[in-house]
């Protein structure tokens, strides 16, 4: 049997010919050396543009660590020297080489995900003869099953998948685009996959070193081309996640740098395309025939582009068009000839609009900020998760199970309506949180001015679901993180608690101190060790952030989590800032005795519904550039929306629906589908808010309605879909505390419980009606909170 990984190792070995493949073509008049070709020969490894590859990581001590990226173009430059063979990529980004405190905005726990690197900064010519062999590289959309889309590929190569972009800042999510295949047959020699440990348990001692001295040489001959790899103190948390993942065995992650080091000819010299000053760009074909997309990204990628000669038989037909605000989406040509014809495609708006805030925010604190002691800046650490994008998709889920879905036209261009519904995602990270600039500062200013004066302290900020609260906090601690990284604010430490994840509130302890300290403990012996700790000065300890999502939720007899959460902060030595975020306006009066939530001295911040005109206006920014409503659309789903919550999440919701519904009713012949119309709107609408089961809810009893909120709170804290009837009956007394309202009698209970059955909300069990009687939900649990949701305010 042949070796999988031969060509690789020889190919070191015996410094492999290479060879262009194809015709070199001149298609910059100014450069005349520079060739382009449509592929190359290196030793066993064939590459053609378009391709996704695998590139040399030679500052990797690990010689199965690589980067990922897609071959764009291909050039000789003409000169006498090594480094003449030119391959300009699109770099991807494994999990790991994502900079820590931006891990925590996106969950990845499968090794086979890459995020495609938008970043314009980041240099895109390398040596081709780094690229040590080929893999696959699919884009799915965040609810597409990976293993679904991977094993749709019929390839011997590896498979990633790609779901979001990452511009260093932000992560975007991406929609699939043309299916993109490689050039070079994907059934090709296993030997074209680089060799990874797994694959080569016997590795040879000589070949290991030639491979090294191999790799030294490559290093030195590419010097300022191959990406740098810069050493992660937190690479040990991704590798945890990862290892808990089904292993790829081919596949290796690279802990490389997220900075690709720039090509020493193109920092030098005329800078890259997003610093270039305009140019003029003559695109010229010999049929005038119009262009492809593939025509502009050949511009695109081309450094200097003063005059191009687009051949005409051009057969690449690969897009990778991002979702840019800047775009109008209707033309996805127009589109990327406005972008290479733009002296800097990227969009600064994000930075800019956040800087406004920051700026706000110090205004606001005065003089504090306005010239900060010089602080040494060491790295933030992140701990927690963020479950913000998981819940998120879990609607989406729901969603798409409740409605028809409108059929995935994954092999054709991404049209106006597609695009539309990517942005309005829940789980798109907007570029701005229009309408929330006030909380925003007020929140950002809290922290920032505890960091400074290194105290602690306690926000609690309430507001019914989908005001934009988890949103916003996640935007102050971005924002903080930038400063902390341009030392302009000391160090701390980020940690994050969510209630819904918990299945027992005392475990929030454990969950604290683990990601504080890594200590595994009990929640008794945790909630003691970390008492202790806030109560020892310890002058050279960061200050600790804490993020309390879902904060209700944490509720217990004796009320002791949330004591401690509100009480910790006050502790002098403690250098702890809570930030609580809650449904439930009075939690703490609730909670605790009125002399003791007064003693903690809490700074609050209320969130209030949107406002039909926010609501809109949330929507509008995130079509911005795109023409994919009719502009009545819009304002109705945001009046509808705000009449019955001022929930974002839902406004989102129902316009995404609404682009389904518009998509479907696409007159057949026709290539584009019509705007999303009022119609459209309406009927999203009447789908949400009207489902016959949503309805019977709301018009339930009280008591019944609790009753339901008790098995809903049942499952979560058990984890499981069913409860005993005497379980139920514990959470409905605490709610009904906790509500004001008087506890029934078991019996009273239980006929409660009975007419639920009845109605077909529960399914109990038959021919049983004591404590032992088991209770199912007929409904899903999140139709059970939408329901209710506007009850829980009360
Ligand atoms: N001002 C805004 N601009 C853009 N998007 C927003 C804004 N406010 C909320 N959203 C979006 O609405 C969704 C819900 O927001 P978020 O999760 O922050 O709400 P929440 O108040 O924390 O809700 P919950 O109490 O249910 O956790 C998110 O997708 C978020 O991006």
């Amino acid at each position: 049997m042949p070796r999988k990984s031969a060509g690789y190792f020889s190919r070191v070995e015996q410094s492999p010919e290479f060879s262009w493949i194809g015709k070199g073509l001149q298609l910059e008049r100014r450069l005349k050396d520079r060739l382009y070709y449509s592929g190359f020969q290196h030793g066993d490894i064939t590459v053609s543009k378009g391709d996704f590859v695998y590139v040399e990581n030679a500052d990797s001590v690990d010689p199965g660590d690589h980067f990922v990226a897609k071959v764009r173009a291909l050039y000789d430059t003409g000169d006498d020297d090594d480094s003449c063979h030119v391959a300009v990529v699109q770099w991807y980004m494994w999990y790991k080489e994502v900079p820590a405190g931006k891990r925590r905005l996106v969950q990845s726990n499968d090794s086979r995900e890459v995020f495609e690197y938008t970043n314009k900064r980041v240099d895109t010519d390398i040596d081709a003869e780094t690229i040590c062999g080929r893999c696959q590289i699919v884009t799915i959309s965040t609810n597409d099953d990976p293993d679904e889309a991977i094993e749709e590929e019929d390839t011997e190569l590896d498979v990633l998948f790609a779901r979001y972009a990452f511009n260093g800042d932000v992560f975007t999510a991406i929609m699939p685009p043309v299916k993109e295949y490689s050039k070079t047959p994907s059934k090709t020699p296993s030997k074209q996959q680089p060799k990874t440990p797994a694959q080569t348990p016997s590795r040879s001692t000589r070949s290991r070193a030639s491979r090294d001295d191999d790799n030294n040489n490559k290093s030195r001959k590419s010097a300022g081309k191959t990406p740098a790899k810069t050493p992660r103190k937190s690479d040990s948390k991704a590798d945890g996640k990862m290892s808990r993942t089904p292993a790829r065995s081919k596949v290796r992650e690279s802990g490389g740098s997220d900075m690709k080091t720039p090509r020493k000819e193109r920092s030098e010299g005329s800078g890259h395309r997003g610093e270039t000053p305009a140019k003029k760009v003559h695109l010229v074909s010999p049929k005038n025939r119009s262009f492809s997309t593939t025509d502009v990204l050949d511009i695109l990628t081309s450094p200097e582009p003063d005059v191009f000669y687009v051949e005409s038989d051009d057969e690449d037909s690969s897009s990778s068009d991002d979702d840019d605000d800047d775009d109008d989406g209707n033309d996805g040509e127009a589109r990327a000839m406005r972008r290479a014809l733009s002296p800097d495609g990227a969009t600064p708006a994000r930075k800019s609009n956040r800087q406004a805030l920051k700026k706000a925010a110090r205004d606001r604190r005065g003089d504090l900020s306005k010239d900060p002691a010089p602080v040494t800046s060491k790295r933030t650490r992140f701990s927690g998760t963020n479950d913000k994008i998981e819940k998120t998709q879990r609607t989406q889920i729901r969603n798409d199970a409740k409605y028809p879905k409108t059929p995935r036209q994954r092999k054709e261009p991404m049209g106006v309506l597609e695009q539309a519904r990517a942005r309005l995602h829940v789980s798109a990270v907007p570029e701005s949180l229009p309408c929330r600039e006030l909380e925003f500062g007020n929140i950002y200013s809290f922290v920032e001015g505890r960091l400074l004066d290194g105290t602690g302290g306690c926000m609690y900020i309430s507001g019914v679901p989908g005001t934009g609260k988890t949103a916003t906090v996640h935007e102050v601690l971005r924002c903080l993180q930038e400063e902390v990284d341009d030392s302009n604010l000391p160090e701390f430490q980020f940690v994050e608690i969510n209630g819904m994840k918990l299945t027992d509130p005392h475990q929030a302890h454990s969950q604290i101190l683990k990601a504080l300290t890594g200590q595994k403990a009990t929640p008794e012996h945790a909630a003691e060790i970390l008492d202790k700790r806030f109560n020892t000065p310890a002058p050279r300890r960061d200050s600790t952030v804490l993020l309390v999502d879902e904060l209700d939720l944490l509720w217990t007899r004796k009320q002791s989590v949330m004591y401690n959460l509100f009480d910790w902060p006050t502790r002098p030595q403690a250098k702890l800032i809570v930030l609580a975020i809650a449904n439930t306006m009075d939690l703490p009066e609730r909670m605790m005795m009125n002399r003791v939530s007064s003693r903690l001295g809490l700074t609050r911040m209320t969130f209030q519904p949107y406002t039909f005109r926010q609501l809109q206006e949330i929507v509008m920014s995130r079509m911005k550039g795109l023409q994919a409503f009719e502009d009545d659309a819009i304002q109705l789903a945001a009046r509808k929306v705000a009449a019955v919550s001022g929930d974002a999440r839902r406004a989102l919701d129902i316009c995404r629906r609404a682009t389904e519904l518009a998509e479907l009713a696409k007159t057949p012949g026709r290539k584009s589908a019509a705007l999303v119309n009022m119609t459209h709107v309406d009927t999203a609408v009447q789908e949400m808010f009207s489902s016959p089961k949503i309805m019977a809810i709301r018009h339930a009893s009280l008591q019944e309605q609790l009753f339901l909120k008790a098995v809903v709170a049942e499952f979560r804290r058990s984890g499981l879909e069913e409860a005993t009837f005497l379980q139920v009956s514990q959470q409905h007394e605490c709610l009904c505390r906790l509500d004001g309202v008087s506890v029934p009698t078991m019996s009273q209970l239980s006929g409660v419980c009975s007419t639920l059955g009845a109605s077909r909300l529960l399914l109990v069990e038959a021919g049983k009606s004591d404590l032992s009687q088991r209770v199912r939900l007929n409904v899903s649990q999140d139709d059970v909170m939408y329901a209710l949701r506007d009850t829980s305010q009360s």
